[in-house]
C-alpha cells in the first residue's frame, strides 16, 4: 500500500530528512494545499446562504495557518483570550469570532464584550454573571443536546456524564434570567463531542438543538458545534466520513425546519479536526533500536510533550518509515515506537506492524495537524519543535520557531 505522503504528494519533492535537518527534529510539516481543501469542505457542508463555517481554533492555533483558513472564508469559534489574540493577529474581524467560554471570570468575558465579540456562556450561574456585566447585553447559550459522541469518553461533550452545557431542562430558568438581567438571548450552540465517522449522532443532535430553538423566538445564530471525524487508519483501509451525504441530510433538515418556523437565523458548525488534521505530518528522529524481553523498541525524539493524543488517548496515528540509507522498506513485523521522555506511558505506537527501522531514520506521523501542536508541552524541558508550511509550488516556510532555552527559562530568571 502507497503511503498518504506518495498518495497526496505531500512533500512536493522536499526530503524528509533535509527538512529535519534544516528545521530541527522534530519538526510539524503542513501542506498548504490539503489545508485549503479541508477548510473549503467544512465551509460548503450546508447548501444554503445562511450557512456559516466557525473553524475551532483550539485544533491549531497557529497565525499562519489561520491566516490560510480566514482567506477561505471561514469564521472562527475561540475558547480563551489567547485564541482571539491569534485570531486578531491572523487578520480575523472581531464580528466573525465567536467566543464559546467555559467556567470564564466576568474579566475573560468582558475581554470579549470589549471586541464586540458575541460570547456563548454554558452554564445558568455564568449566565447570570454575564447579566450582572451591564443592561441591554446580547448573549448565546450552549445547550446541552442531549446526544454525545467521540472517539475517547474524554472528548464527549453532549449527553449526561459531562461539565458543558445547559440542560434542555432548564429553559425556564434560563428565560427567567435573561430576563432579570435585562439580557436579550441571540444564539444557541452545542458541541456533541470530537471524532464522529458516522452522520448520525450530529443529525440528532441538529434535529434536538433545532427543537430547543423553538422555544426561543427570533433567534440570529444557531450552532451545531464541530466533532467531525477524519480516517486516522488510512493505512488499514479505513474510509472517510461521508461528507456528501452528510450535507445533504444536514441541509434537508434545516431547510426543513426553516419551512415549519418560517424563520431564517444564521447557521454554524464549529469544526476543528477536519479543517487541520490531515494537513500535517510530525516528522521525528530515530535515536536508538533495541530489544526489552522480546519486544522491540523504537527510541526516538517523539515524546508525548510533542504529540499527546495517543498516551492521552490511546489515539492511533499511522506512521511512515523513511530510511536513511535508502534501503527498500521490508516486511512488516511488531514494534513498539516511544520517545524520549522520562514515563513508562511515553509511547507513539505500540506493537504497531512496521517495516524494520534502524537507528537515524526518519518517522513520519501522519495526521497531526489537530491537537498536535496545540497540546504539546515543555514536559522535562524539552522545547516545543517548530513548524513548516510547504506551499503550493513546494517552498517552505517557517510558521513558528523552535523554542530556545532562552524563551524556557526566561519567566523563572531576573524576578
Ligand atoms: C465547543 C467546541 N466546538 C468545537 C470543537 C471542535 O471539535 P473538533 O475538533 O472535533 O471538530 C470543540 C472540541 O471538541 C469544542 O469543544
Ligand atoms: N483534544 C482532543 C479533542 C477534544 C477537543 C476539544 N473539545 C483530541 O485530540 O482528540
Amino acid at each position: 500500500m502507497a503511503y498518504y505522503s506518495q498518495t497526496t504528494g505531500f512533500y512536493k519533492g522536499n526530503d524528509p530528512k533535509e527538512l529535519l535537518a534544516k528545521f530541527g527534529s522534530p519538526l510539524y510539516v503542513y501542506s498548504e494545499e490539503i489545508l485549503r481543501q479541508k477548510a473549503r469542505d467544512m465551509k460548503n457542508l450546508a447548501d444554503l446562504p445562511n450557512f456559516q463555517s466557525n473553524y475551532s481554533v483550539k485544533a491549531n492555533s497557529n497565525v499562519s495557518l489561520l491566516r490560510i483558513i480566514h482567506e477561505e472564508g471561514l469564521y472562527a469559534d475561540a475558547m480563551s483570550p489567547g485564541e482571539i489574540l491569534a485570531l486578531e493577529a491572523a487578520g480575523f474581524e472581531h464580528e466573525k469570532i465567536f467566543y464559546v467560554a467555559n467556567n470564564v471570570s466576568s474579566e475573560e468575558m468582558k475581554f470579549a464584550l470589549d471586541r464586540g465579540i458575541i460570547v456563548s456562556v454554558d452554564s445558568l450561574d455564568q449566565l447570570d454573571q454575564f447579566g450582572r456585566i451591564a443592561d441591554g447585553l446580547e448573549v448565546a447559550i450552549r445547550f446541552n443536546p442531549g446526544v454525545g459522541a467521540g472517539h475517547s469518553e474524554k472528548v464527549v461533550t453532549g449527553g449526561k456524564k459531562t461539565k458543558f452545557g445547559v440542560s434542555m431542562d432548564d429553559i425556564d430558568k434560563v428565560k427567567e434570567i435573561l430576563a432579570r438581567n435585562k439580557t436579550t438571548l441571540i444564539g444557541i450552540n452545542q458541541h456533541i463531542g470530537s471524532l464522529y465517522m458516522e452522520k448520525d449522532p450530529f443529525i440528532a443532535a441538529v434535529k434536538n438543538l433545532l427543537e430547543i430553538a423553538k422555544s426561543f423566538k427570533g433567534l440570529k445564530i444557531i450552532d451545531f458545534g464541530g466533532g467531525f471525524g477524519i480516517p486516522y487508519k488510512k493505512q488499514s483501509g479505513q474510509e472517510p466520513l461521508d461528507i456528501a451525504s452528510l450535507k445533504d441530510e444536514f441541509t434537508e433538515v434545516l431547510k426543513a425546519w426553516m419551512a415549519e418556523t418560517g424563520e431564517t437565523p444564521l447557521f454554524k458548525i464549529e469544526p476543528g479536526r477536519y479543517v487541520v488534521a490531515e494537513s500535517s505530518i510530525l516528522l521525528g528522529t530515530v535515536h536508538a533500536v533495541k530489544d526489552n524481553a522480546g519486544t522491540t523498541y523504537v527510541g526516538t525524539d517523539l515524546g508525548f510533550n510533542v504529540l499527546a493524543r495517543p498516551m492521552m488517548y490511546d489515539s492511533h496515528h499511522d506512521i511512515e518509515v523513511y530510511p536513511n540509507d535508502g534501503r527498500a522498506l521490508g516486511e512488516v513485523f511488531e514494534q513498539t515506537v516511544v520517545g524520549n521522555i522520562c514515563e513508562s506511558g511515553d509511547i507513539m505506537a505500540k506493537g504497531r506492524l512496521l517495516p524494520e527501522i534502524k537507528t537515524g531514520d526518519t518517522l513520519g506521523v501522519m495526521d497531526a495537524g489537530a491537537y498536535g501542536f496545540s497540546m504539546s508541552s515543555n514536559y522535562n524541558n524539552r522545547l516545543k519543535p517548530a513548524e513548516v508550511l510547504i506551499k503550493a509550488d513546494g517552498s517552505v516556510k517557517l510558521i513558528r520557531k523552535m523554542d530556545n532555552y532562552e524563551s524556557l527559562l526566561i519567566n523563572m530568571l531576573n524576578l
